[in-house]
Protein backbone atom coordinates (compact mmCIF):
# COMPACT_ATOMS: atom_id res chain seq x y z
CA UNK A 1 0.00 0.00 0.00
CA UNK A 2 2.71 2.33 0.36
CA UNK A 3 2.07 5.08 -2.19
CA UNK A 4 3.85 8.95 -2.21
CA UNK A 5 1.52 9.78 -4.58
CA UNK A 6 -1.24 10.74 -2.13
CA UNK A 7 0.80 11.55 0.94
CA UNK A 8 -0.34 14.34 2.28
CA UNK A 9 3.91 15.19 3.25
CA UNK A 10 4.52 14.55 -0.09
CA UNK A 11 5.82 18.18 -1.05
CA UNK A 12 7.40 18.64 1.40
CA UNK A 13 9.18 15.69 1.69
CA UNK A 14 13.29 14.81 1.92
CA UNK A 15 13.13 10.91 2.59
CA UNK A 16 14.20 8.71 0.14
CA UNK A 17 11.38 7.13 -1.50
CA UNK A 18 12.74 2.96 -0.92
CA UNK A 19 13.39 4.17 3.22
CA UNK A 20 10.07 5.28 3.86
CA UNK A 21 7.99 3.11 6.41
CA UNK A 22 4.28 4.69 5.90
CA UNK A 23 1.82 3.47 4.44
CA UNK A 24 -0.61 4.84 2.44
CA UNK A 25 -4.23 3.94 1.38
CA UNK A 26 -4.30 4.76 -1.98
CA UNK A 27 -8.03 5.14 -1.28
CA UNK A 28 -7.88 8.20 0.64
CA UNK A 29 -6.73 11.90 -0.55
CA UNK A 30 -6.10 13.60 2.81
CA UNK A 31 -4.45 17.38 1.92
CA UNK A 32 -3.21 17.59 5.47
CA UNK A 33 -2.53 15.75 8.92
CA UNK A 34 -2.66 18.20 11.94
CA UNK A 35 -1.10 16.16 15.48
CA UNK A 36 -2.40 17.58 18.39
CA UNK A 37 -0.11 16.15 21.30
CA UNK A 38 0.68 17.53 24.70
CA UNK A 39 3.49 16.19 27.20
CA UNK A 40 1.06 14.57 29.55
CA UNK A 41 -2.74 13.73 30.21
CA UNK A 42 -5.57 16.09 31.47
CA UNK A 43 -4.24 19.11 30.18
CA UNK A 44 -6.93 19.67 26.93
CA UNK A 45 -5.59 18.05 24.31
CA UNK A 46 -8.63 16.02 22.76
CA UNK A 47 -10.88 19.51 24.02
CA UNK A 48 -8.19 21.33 21.29
CA UNK A 49 -8.56 18.67 18.99
CA UNK A 50 -12.11 18.84 18.97
CA UNK A 51 -11.80 22.90 18.56
CA UNK A 52 -9.78 22.87 15.85
CA UNK A 53 -11.88 20.00 13.79
CA UNK A 54 -14.91 22.44 14.46
CA UNK A 55 -13.59 25.42 13.30
CA UNK A 56 -12.28 24.07 10.27
CA UNK A 57 -15.56 22.65 9.43
CA UNK A 58 -17.27 25.72 9.81
CA UNK A 59 -15.26 27.20 7.45
CA UNK A 60 -16.30 24.90 5.25
CA UNK A 61 -12.96 22.63 5.18
CA UNK A 62 -13.54 18.61 4.92
CA UNK A 63 -12.57 17.27 8.15
CA UNK A 64 -11.80 14.22 10.45
CA UNK A 65 -10.30 13.11 13.75
CA UNK A 66 -8.17 10.31 14.16
CA UNK A 67 -8.58 8.93 17.59
CA UNK A 68 -5.40 7.91 18.57
CA UNK A 69 -5.65 7.73 22.45
CA UNK A 70 -6.89 4.30 22.13
CA UNK A 71 -6.86 3.84 25.90
CA UNK A 72 -8.65 7.47 27.07
CA UNK A 73 -10.39 8.00 23.89
CA UNK A 74 -12.33 11.12 24.70
CA UNK A 75 -13.45 12.26 21.26
CA UNK A 76 -16.80 10.33 20.23
CA UNK A 77 -17.63 11.73 23.97
CA UNK A 78 -16.93 15.39 23.24
CA UNK A 79 -18.44 15.46 19.79
CA UNK A 80 -21.96 13.56 21.40
CA UNK A 81 -21.49 10.37 18.92
CA UNK A 82 -20.29 7.92 21.86
CA UNK A 83 -23.30 5.92 21.06
CA UNK A 84 -23.20 5.87 16.96
CA UNK A 85 -21.31 2.54 15.54
CA UNK A 86 -18.74 1.95 13.15
CA UNK A 87 -19.42 -0.12 9.73
CA UNK A 88 -17.10 -2.25 8.14
CA UNK A 89 -16.15 -4.41 5.35
CA UNK A 90 -13.57 -7.41 5.42
CA UNK A 91 -11.03 -4.90 4.71
CA UNK A 92 -11.93 -1.11 5.62
CA UNK A 93 -13.72 0.72 8.45
CA UNK A 94 -15.92 2.86 7.74
CA UNK A 95 -15.53 7.08 10.07
CA UNK A 96 -18.77 8.17 11.80
CA UNK A 97 -19.68 11.37 11.01
CA UNK A 98 -21.42 13.79 13.53
CA UNK A 99 -24.40 15.84 12.34
CA UNK A 100 -21.85 19.02 11.12
CA UNK A 101 -19.93 16.71 8.96
CA UNK A 102 -16.65 15.53 10.57
CA UNK A 103 -15.97 12.12 10.25
CA UNK A 104 -14.52 10.16 13.32
CA UNK A 105 -12.47 7.15 14.02
CA UNK A 106 -12.18 6.23 17.95
CA UNK A 107 -11.43 3.10 19.38
CA UNK A 108 -14.24 3.78 22.30
CA UNK A 109 -16.38 3.56 18.82
CA UNK A 110 -15.19 0.16 18.52
CA UNK A 111 -16.29 -1.24 22.09
CA UNK A 112 -19.41 -2.26 23.13
CA UNK A 113 -19.38 -0.85 26.21
CA UNK A 114 -17.37 2.35 26.64
CA UNK A 115 -17.10 1.71 30.45
CA UNK A 116 -14.52 -1.36 29.38
CA UNK A 117 -10.73 -0.59 29.70
CA UNK A 118 -8.76 -1.68 26.70
CA UNK A 119 -6.17 -4.24 28.37
CA UNK A 120 -3.79 -4.74 25.21
CA UNK A 121 0.11 -4.38 25.65
CA UNK A 122 1.54 -1.68 23.90
CA UNK A 123 2.45 -3.32 20.59
CA UNK A 124 -1.59 -4.43 19.74
CA UNK A 125 -2.26 -0.59 20.63
CA UNK A 126 0.50 0.66 18.20
CA UNK A 127 -1.15 -1.85 15.18
CA UNK A 128 -4.49 -0.74 16.21
CA UNK A 129 -2.95 3.06 15.49
CA UNK A 130 -1.48 2.00 12.19
CA UNK A 131 -4.76 0.50 11.14
CA UNK A 132 -6.86 3.95 11.85
CA UNK A 133 -4.56 5.16 9.23
CA UNK A 134 -4.50 2.59 6.59
CA UNK A 135 -7.65 0.46 6.90
CA UNK A 136 -9.98 3.87 7.57
CA UNK A 137 -11.87 4.72 4.48
CA UNK A 138 -11.79 8.66 5.07
CA UNK A 139 -12.45 9.37 1.74
CA UNK A 140 -11.14 13.14 0.85
CA UNK A 141 -10.47 15.30 3.70
CA UNK A 142 -8.73 19.16 4.17
CA UNK A 143 -7.70 18.21 7.26
CA UNK A 144 -7.10 15.33 9.37
CA UNK A 145 -6.38 15.82 13.45
CA UNK A 146 -4.87 13.24 15.15
CA UNK A 147 -5.59 13.28 18.90
CA UNK A 148 -2.30 11.83 19.87
CA UNK A 149 -2.17 9.79 22.98
CA UNK A 150 -0.56 11.80 26.28
CA UNK A 151 3.24 11.83 26.37
CA UNK A 152 5.85 10.32 24.71
CA UNK A 153 5.44 6.71 25.01
CA UNK A 154 5.44 4.05 22.60
CA UNK A 155 2.13 4.91 21.01
CA UNK A 156 3.23 8.53 20.62
CA UNK A 157 6.34 7.55 18.57
CA UNK A 158 4.46 4.66 16.44
CA UNK A 159 2.57 7.47 15.39
CA UNK A 160 5.07 9.62 14.36
CA UNK A 161 6.49 6.61 12.59
CA UNK A 162 3.92 5.47 10.53
CA UNK A 163 1.43 8.95 10.06
CA UNK A 164 2.55 11.49 7.86
CA UNK A 165 1.84 14.52 9.77
CA UNK A 166 2.67 18.20 8.54
CA UNK A 167 2.90 19.88 11.81
CA UNK A 168 1.98 19.61 15.49
CA UNK A 169 0.19 21.30 18.32
CA UNK A 170 1.21 21.40 21.69
CA UNK A 171 -1.14 21.53 24.21
CA UNK A 172 -0.23 22.90 27.69
CA UNK A 173 -1.58 25.05 30.92
CA UNK A 174 0.89 27.26 32.38
CA UNK A 175 2.01 24.82 35.74
CA UNK A 176 3.50 22.85 32.92
CA UNK A 177 4.61 24.85 29.91
CA UNK A 178 8.17 25.85 31.63
CA UNK A 179 8.58 22.36 32.17
CA UNK A 180 10.67 19.65 30.78
CA UNK A 181 7.51 17.56 30.06
CA UNK A 182 6.74 19.77 27.55
CA UNK A 183 10.64 19.97 26.54
CA UNK A 184 10.31 16.23 26.31
CA UNK A 185 7.41 16.21 23.83
CA UNK A 186 8.66 19.09 21.50
CA UNK A 187 12.84 17.50 21.45
CA UNK A 188 10.64 14.21 20.76
CA UNK A 189 8.40 15.44 17.63
CA UNK A 190 12.07 17.11 16.73
CA UNK A 191 13.93 14.05 16.52
CA UNK A 192 11.36 12.19 14.62
CA UNK A 193 11.76 15.07 12.08
CA UNK A 194 8.15 16.79 12.70
CA UNK A 195 7.95 20.20 12.64
CA UNK A 196 5.87 22.42 15.62
CA UNK A 197 3.29 24.43 14.50
CA UNK A 198 3.68 26.07 17.66
CA UNK A 199 2.18 25.73 21.80
CA UNK A 200 -1.43 26.68 22.71
CA UNK A 201 -1.38 27.01 26.48
CA UNK A 202 -5.00 26.10 27.49
CA UNK A 203 -6.73 26.72 30.92
CA UNK A 204 -4.87 30.51 30.89
CA UNK A 205 -6.38 32.12 32.92
CA UNK A 206 -9.96 32.29 34.34
CA UNK A 207 -12.85 35.29 32.92
CA UNK A 208 -14.44 37.05 35.52
CA UNK A 209 -18.52 36.53 34.38
CA UNK A 210 -19.00 40.27 35.69
CA UNK A 211 -16.33 42.18 34.74
CA UNK A 212 -14.28 40.11 32.12
CA UNK A 213 -11.42 40.48 34.09
CA UNK A 214 -8.80 37.80 32.88
CA UNK A 215 -7.97 36.31 36.32
CA UNK A 216 -4.19 34.13 36.41
CA UNK A 217 -4.33 31.10 38.32
CA UNK A 218 -0.57 30.45 37.31
CA UNK A 219 2.64 31.84 37.56
CA UNK A 220 3.57 32.48 33.89
CA UNK A 221 6.79 34.73 34.53
CA UNK A 222 9.23 32.32 32.51
CA UNK A 223 6.75 31.51 29.73
CA UNK A 224 8.29 34.01 26.92
CA UNK A 225 11.80 33.15 28.20
CA UNK A 226 11.15 29.36 27.44
CA UNK A 227 9.12 29.46 24.33
CA UNK A 228 12.55 31.64 22.89
CA UNK A 229 14.98 29.04 24.25
CA UNK A 230 12.96 26.44 23.02
CA UNK A 231 12.06 28.55 19.37
CA UNK A 232 9.01 27.81 19.97
CA UNK A 233 5.68 29.91 18.60
CA UNK A 234 2.84 30.47 21.19
CA UNK A 235 -0.39 30.03 18.91
CA UNK A 236 -2.40 31.56 21.25
CA UNK A 237 -3.77 31.22 25.19
CA UNK A 238 -7.55 29.37 25.84
CA UNK A 239 -9.22 30.76 28.93
CA UNK A 240 -10.91 27.98 31.49
CA UNK A 241 -14.73 29.17 30.26
CA UNK A 242 -17.83 26.49 31.04
CA UNK A 243 -18.45 26.68 27.47
CA UNK A 244 -15.59 24.59 26.38
CA UNK A 245 -15.64 22.24 29.65
CA UNK A 246 -19.34 21.62 28.11
CA UNK A 247 -18.03 21.37 24.48
CA UNK A 248 -20.30 17.95 24.08
CA UNK A 249 -23.61 19.90 24.31
CA UNK A 250 -23.07 22.70 22.45
CA UNK A 251 -25.17 22.76 19.20
CA UNK A 252 -24.00 26.47 17.28
CA UNK A 253 -25.72 28.89 19.52
CA UNK A 254 -24.52 31.56 22.09
CA UNK A 255 -21.94 29.11 23.23
CA UNK A 256 -20.76 28.38 19.99
CA UNK A 257 -20.30 32.95 19.74
CA UNK A 258 -18.09 33.06 22.82
CA UNK A 259 -15.67 29.78 21.48
CA UNK A 260 -15.50 31.24 18.20
CA UNK A 261 -14.23 34.32 19.42
CA UNK A 262 -11.66 32.77 21.83
CA UNK A 263 -10.60 29.73 19.35
CA UNK A 264 -11.09 31.68 15.34
CA UNK A 265 -7.52 33.61 16.34
CA UNK A 266 -5.74 30.68 17.10
CA UNK A 267 -7.26 28.43 14.36
CA UNK A 268 -6.06 31.05 11.63
CA UNK A 269 -2.15 30.89 13.16
CA UNK A 270 -2.47 27.30 12.68
CA UNK A 271 -4.08 26.91 9.47
CA UNK A 272 -1.37 29.66 7.75
CA UNK A 273 1.48 27.88 9.44
CA UNK A 274 0.20 24.77 8.29
CA UNK A 275 -0.56 25.88 4.39
N1 LIG B 1 -10.28 25.71 28.35
C1 LIG B 1 -11.02 24.88 29.08
N2 LIG B 1 -12.01 25.37 29.88
C2 LIG B 1 -12.74 24.54 30.66
N3 LIG B 1 -12.58 23.20 30.71
C3 LIG B 1 -11.63 22.67 29.93
C4 LIG B 1 -10.80 23.47 29.07
N4 LIG B 1 -9.93 22.64 28.43
C5 LIG B 1 -10.21 21.38 28.83
N5 LIG B 1 -11.22 21.39 29.75
C6 LIG B 1 -11.76 20.22 30.47
O1 LIG B 1 -10.65 19.55 31.10
C7 LIG B 1 -10.82 18.14 31.03
C8 LIG B 1 -9.62 17.49 30.33
O2 LIG B 1 -9.65 17.88 28.97
P1 LIG B 1 -9.28 16.85 27.82
O3 LIG B 1 -10.01 15.55 27.96
O4 LIG B 1 -9.42 17.58 26.53
O5 LIG B 1 -7.74 16.63 28.16
P2 LIG B 1 -6.68 15.62 27.51
O6 LIG B 1 -5.38 16.30 27.60
O7 LIG B 1 -7.14 15.19 26.17
O8 LIG B 1 -6.76 14.42 28.52
P3 LIG B 1 -6.33 12.90 28.23
O9 LIG B 1 -4.90 12.94 27.91
O10 LIG B 1 -6.65 12.21 29.51
O11 LIG B 1 -7.17 12.43 27.08
C9 LIG B 1 -12.15 17.89 30.32
O12 LIG B 1 -13.12 17.72 31.27
C10 LIG B 1 -12.41 19.20 29.54
O13 LIG B 1 -13.77 19.46 29.37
Amino acid sequence: MANCDNCPSKSSCSKPKDGCMIENNPLNKINKVIGVMSGKGGVGKSTVSVLIAKGLRKKGYKVGILDADITGPSIPRLLDIKDAEVESTENFLYPVETEDGIKVMSFNLLMEDENQPVIWRGPIISATVKQFWTDVLWDELDYLIIDMPPGTGDVALTVMDSIPINGLVMVSIPQDMVSMIVAKAVNMARKMNISIIGVIQNMSYVLCPNCNEKIKIYDTENINKFLEDMNLKLLGEIPMVKEISNISNNSYGESDKIIDKIFNPILENITKAIE
